[in-house]
């Protein structure tokens, strides 16, 4: 009795379920989505970046679990393009999301904030993570938006926020990457103990009307 509950308790610890993740990458043009993407998936800046919006994966071991990152690095529609909204494809299919401006760039601070409004509007609020990213700080001499904005910023919107380099260092946005997969995880475990709560309220109800109508 005892070694079969060690052995379930291994398998528990050893957890072989796989988590998927689906990350989507918003911002203006030219703030770095694809060289944070590139950064996360490779450990490389490769400095020019093409046109394409695709989604990738990569699979990594977080504390003893399987996580799938799917990462949607979305295009930012320029002047005269189409309307550069988020698609509802885009907002259903994400868990989480990173907001990405530059810091020497103060219209990239406003397009995030435009996309906050565009994105509490169409989901209810906090049911999606979220984590602002601030990048280029090898560039902060020139910053045109300071720490304090950024933070303040997400903090009202209920966001993380981190300031990084996607040119010096792998570290930093990595840590964006893992901190967004804490926070879908969170997220998820709340959703699922209110269904739960919900699920008993629902019984209860239900046995009282049972009682009311005899
Ligand atoms: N100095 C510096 N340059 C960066 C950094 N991140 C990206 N860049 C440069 O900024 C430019 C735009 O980077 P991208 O990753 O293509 O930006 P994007 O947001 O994906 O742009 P779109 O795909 O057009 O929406 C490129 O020339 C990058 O080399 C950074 O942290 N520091």
């Amino acid at each position: 009795m005892v070694v079969q509950e060690k052995s379930r308790m291994e398998a528990m610890e050893g957890n072989p379920q796989r988590v998927e993740v689906n990350i989507l990458l918003l911002g203006a043009h030219n703030v770095g989505k694809s060289a944070l993407t590139v950064r996360f998936l490779t450990r490389r800046f490769i400095g020019e970046y093409g046109d394409i919006e695709s989604v990738y994966s990569r699979v990594d071991r977080i504390d003893g679990q399987e996580i799938c990152f799917n990462i949607w690095d979305s295009q930012y529609a320029q002047a005269g393009e189409k309307s550069s909204s988020i698609s509802d494809k885009q907002l259903q299919w994400a868990d989480g999301m990173i907001l990405v401006y530059n810091m020497c760039d103060r219209s990239s601070f406003d397009v995030v904030q435009q996309q906050l409004q565009q994105i509490r509007r169409s989901r209810k609020p906090s049911s999606v993570p979220i984590i602002i990213v601030a990048n280029k700080r090898d560039l902060q001499r020139h910053r045109s938006v300071s720490g304090e904005e950024g933070r303040l910023l997400a903090l009202s919107q209920h966001c993380g926020f981190f300031e990084v380099s996607a040119a010096e260092t792998y570290h930093g946005v990595l840590l964006v990457f893992h901190r967004l997969v804490d926070l879908v995880k969170e997220t998820r475990a709340i959703r699922k103990s209110m269904a739960g709560v919900r699920g008993i309220v629902r019984s209860v109800s239900a046995v009282f009307a049972k009682k009311r109508a005899e």
